[in-house]
């Protein structure tokens, strides 16, 4: 610290123990903090930061089940690490192990057959950071349509249209692209503190691109521009070549501000205005208000730290926000009595309010295709670079150009410079062989699923009923994108140069095809149950919109029936948008934190 004024460093060192503080044991059982944040995850570091900047003189306490992001290993800020966060990986400690329920029901195709869906592991990030110091990183923020649809639901919702939206999305960003030209201007942010950044492409994705414009594909600079269709190259959340999350921008910075606020009167006490992260803190459920039952006023949480638990408490003017993400922040609300009275009741849990909480479960559902490429080359083995959205057929047929080039699209597709799927991980790996995934997901799904308790424990996982591929629509469209895939497979430029060629089908990795050699509706539907894997996109558990209309949160993400109580997280949004979900969630935070500071102020 040689060099800084006296002032920063005192502030450095002040920074550094509270960032430490989780490791020490002299903790206070009974603390009063102004807002209590359950979950450092996506919107709880947004949140914290927007807080503390944008109120004077206020204390936050955030906790955090899992580890601090500075105490795991250096593969975490790795690029696209999450298909090695499975539940048998070391990374064990800094996921929640959940797994999601297999599916049996009647064959869309042929309802007299039943078919299936194994359920797989679901991973979620439990580190400081959340889900954004685990996720793939693509930065895909959804349609404008997305956000007005949201708007929509009556007037006082007209605050999460697109145009507030974009502000919040521009705010949050620092979008490093070289020279941007105006229209990207129009749509992204270079002051914010998520740094999204453009990523070099490798020679067989240029291929790619090549091979899409002749099956008519439109080139996309863009994907949260005007338009979504078409084909171009991912921007990611990182900076210089690494994992940049939110943790990295939003909590790094809250935990700057160090300050004592004077006492009120000579001789009072100051008070220390700062955001106190406490790591490895389990949060089991709500404080409420015992005198004043029937209003369900939010005091305060208990929490599990190191064999102890504890209270925490929010001070006079104070609010409880669960950032803890569409699993956990459910899970913590039916824990407190808050939640569909049959699943509570089972459970022994009392009743506060009934809501439909964790109903409404979303999520984007994915197929893939694999490849293998017979001329060597150095494939870049982290993740996707490309990406292309289109509108799928809803009979199952091969897009039309019109589908193509509709500037709405609902699936979205991308290529990945290694085999993916888990049945022939193993088996190309034995052959060396290397290959190309092609992936196809749904980016409007119809079917919806939910998720229940399974006990009153709080460290048991609640059960997640995902219900993919419930509604026709759904595996249609997957068809339809999945046959242009193939095509994009068979084109002459990747054939010849790459020697690409489509495996799993109707070989020694895979029999799909039926005995003349064809894929029918009825193999596809097989096929795409079979391969069903999610983009680890859980939402809507905790839905915005009317009470009338099935919503738990109302527009300023208030939780209806309750006081001193919001939830801000992606389990709040009420549809899912056709995006990624880590850059929507962080808006939601941001656009959160405005509601919050506006109520604040008008508390007396
Ligand atoms: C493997 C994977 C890949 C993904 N890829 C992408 C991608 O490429 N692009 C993209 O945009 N999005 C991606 N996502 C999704 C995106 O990262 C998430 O939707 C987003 O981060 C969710 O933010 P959140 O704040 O709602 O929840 P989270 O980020 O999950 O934060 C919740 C936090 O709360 C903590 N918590 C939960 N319960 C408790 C409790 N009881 N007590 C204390 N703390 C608690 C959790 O440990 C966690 O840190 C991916 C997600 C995963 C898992």
């Amino acid at each position: 610290m040689e060099g800084l004024k006296y002032d920063e460093k005192i502030r450095n060192l002040w920074s550094e123990s509270i960032h430490n503080r989780s490791k020490r044991h002299n903790i206070r059982a009974d603390a009063f903090y102004d807002f209590i944040i359950v979950g450092a995850g996506t919107a709880g570091c947004v949140l914290a930061r927007e807080l503390i900047y944008n109120i004077p003189n206020i204390n936050i306490l955030v906790l955090e089940a899992g580890p601090s992001n500075t105490q795991v290993n250096g593969r975490m800020r790795e690029p696209c690490t999450y298909g090695s966060f499975d539940t048998a990986s070391n990374e064990i400690e800094i996921d929640w192990g959940y797994t999601t329920e297999s599916q049996k029901m009647p064959s869309i195709i042929d309802p007299t057959k039943e078919v299936s869906y194994n359920g797989s592991f679901y991973p979620r990030g439990k580190v400081v950071g959340g889900c954004s110091s685990v996720n793939g990183m693509i930065y895909i923020r959804g349609q404008k349509f997305d956000y007005d649809l949201w708007a929509a639901q009556s007037p006082e919702y007209k605050i999460w249209d697109y145009e507030h939206c974009l502000e919040a999305f521009k705010a949050t960003e620092n979008n490093t692209r070289e020279n941007p030209d105006e229209e990207f201007k129009k749509y992204h942010g270079s002051e914010g503190l998520l740094h999204v950044q453009d990523v070099e492409i490798q020679d067989i994705t240029k291929d790619i691109v090549k091979s899409a414009k002749k099956l008519g594909i439109p080139d996309n600079n863009d994907f949260n521009g005007a338009k979504q269709n078409g084909m171009g190259i991912y921007q990611y959340t990182m900076k210089s070549g690494k994992r940049f999350s939110l943790a990295d921008g939003y909590l790094a910075d809250a935990l700057k501000k160090v300050e004592i606020c004077p006492p009120p009167h000579i001789g009072g006490v100051g008070k220390i205005v700062s955001v106190n992260v406490k790591s490895s803190a389990h949060v089991l459920n709500i404080i409420w208000d015992e005198e004043k039952k029937d209003e369900n006023v939010a005091i305060g949480v208990k929490y599990f730290y190191d064999g102890v638990v504890y209270n925490a408490f929010i001070a006079p003017k104070g609010e409880l926000i669960l950032c803890g993400g569409a699993i956990n922040s459910p899970q913590i609300l039916m824990l407190s009595g808050i939640g569909p009275k049959n699943n509570l009741e089972e459970y022994n849990i009392k009743v506060r309010k009934e809501l439909p909480v964790g109903h409404n479960l979303l999520d984007h559902v994915g197929s893939v295709i694999s490849a293998k490429v017979s001329v060597p080359g150095n494939y870049n083995s982290w993740g996707s670079e490309l990406g292309f959205f289109h509108k799928g057929n809803v009979e199952g047929k091969f897009p039309s150009q019109e589908e193509i080039l509709d500037e709405h699209p609902d699936m979205q597709c991308y290529v990945v410079t290694r085999i993916m799927d888990p049945d022939l991980v193993d088996e190309t790996s034995k052959k060396n062989i290397q290959g190309l995934s092609l992936i196809s997901v749904l980016n409007y799904p119809s079917s919806v699923g939910h998720l229940e308790l399974c006990s009153s424990n709080p460290f048991s996982p609640p059960k997640l009923f995902l219900n993919y591929y419930e509604k026709p629509d759904d595996l249609y469209r997957m068809i339809s994108s999945l046959k242009l895939l193939r095509e994009l497979c068979k084109q002459l430029s990747l054939n010849d140069v790459w020697g690409v060629k489509e495996i799993g089908f109707d070989d020694e990795f895979g029999k799909w095809c039926s005995s003349d050699g064809k894929m029918h509706d009825e193999d596809w539907e097989r096929y795409i149950l079979s391969k069903a894997h999610s983009s680890f996109h859980p939402c809507g558990t905790v839905k915005m919109a009317p009470e009338s209309q099935g919503g738990c949160v109302n527009h300023r993400l208030q939780v209806y029936g309750t006081k001193n109580l919001r939830v801000v997280d992606s389990s709040i949004l009420p549809t899912i948008p056709g995006g990624n979900l880590n850059a929507p969630t962080a808006m939601v935070a941001w656009r959160a934190s405005k509601l919050i500071k506006e109520d604040y102020d008008n508390k007396v």
